[in-house]
């Protein structure tokens, strides 16, 4: 069988001294959709940063392996350049670099993304068009007085751009008015078409999800992967919520208790 493109291992991660991930397993094989659910609060963000090497956060423990490598100490420009790409929740703003500088360079990084001025200026604005932005846009600063839905948009542009091996979208959908979040989810789907890469799409919207074939949804409570389903899970949540999962969050964190204990007598 082939290897998964992202094999994340044990995976415990914490910020401030506070350990927000517990044990994360997850196996995301190429091309393929995930979805990641959970109530507010429970650690999807914060996986998605460990996953892309957010430096805020420390890996305690675990392996995140990508494309083969063990890319579990690779800095986020690192995994970026293998093929890894998150959007963020809440794109930053970065006053003094306009965005059609920005993604300029980020393709000069990439061989594999070699362009001329002309065919760069070519295709970011044919880019901008289908995701409904004005090219004008491309001269302001980064992120500098977007809206929240345009901010997305342009997440969705470098998403395009960059054609990269996974993408881990992070509430892409938060936020968007209707059209927006036509336009988005008509991106993302275009992002699949093109480039055949994965996704790890974490939401509280199942709207977003409707253009995409959903082939794995896991549901994150507590720091914890309480559970792992197909596309039905999701309704399912729709219908009856996180509740459903506190048995098995109890039995997940009395497991851990009972290691921790063991491990303590063993000092
Ligand atoms: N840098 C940080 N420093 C301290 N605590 C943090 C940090 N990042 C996240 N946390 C805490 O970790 C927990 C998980 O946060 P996270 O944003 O990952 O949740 P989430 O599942 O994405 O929630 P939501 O659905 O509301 O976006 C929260 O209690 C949050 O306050």
């Amino acid at each position: 069988m082939a290897e998964p493109l992202l094999s994340v291992r044990d995976l415990t991660a914490s910020a401030d001294d506070k350990t927000i991930l517990h044990g994360i397993d997850l196996a995301i094989d190429p091309g393929t959709c995930h979805v990641l659910m959970g109530p507010n609060g429970a650690g999807k963000s914060t996986l998605g940063h460990v996953l892309m090497g957010d430096p805020v956060y420390t890996v305690g423990s675990g392996t995140i392996e990508f494309a083969g490598e063990d890319v579990t100490d690779l800095s986020a420009d690192k995994r970026s350049l293998a093929g890894m790409f998150l959007s963020f929740q809440a794109p930053v703003e970065i006053p003094g670099v306009p965005l059609y500088s920005f993604l300029r360079t980020i393709c000069q990084k990439r061989p594999d993304l070699k362009m001329t001025a002309r065919q760069f200026r070519k295709h970011v604005t044919a880019l901008a068009e289908e995701l409904e932005m004005d090219p004008a846009y491309l001269t302001r600063d980064l992120g500098v007085g977007f809206s929240g839905g345009e901010k997305k948009k342009v997440e969705m542009l470098q998403l395009l751009l960059l054609e990269p091996k996974l993408a881990i979208l992070d509430e892409t959908d938060s936020g968007l008015d209707v059209d927006a979040l036509g336009v988005v989810s008509r991106g993302i789907a275009a992002y699949r078409e093109r480039t055949g890469g994965a996704l790890l799409v974490i939401t509280h919207n199942t709207r977003i999800l409707e253009r995409l074939d959903v082939d794995e949804t896991h549901v994150m409570v507590n720091g914890r992967i309480v559970a792992n389903g197909d596309a039905a899970l999701i309704p399912n949540i729709d219908a009856n919520g996180f509740e459903q999962f506190e048995e098995a969050v109890a039995v997940a964190e009395a497991a851990d208790a009972t290691v921790m204990a063991e491990n303590a007598c063993q000092e």
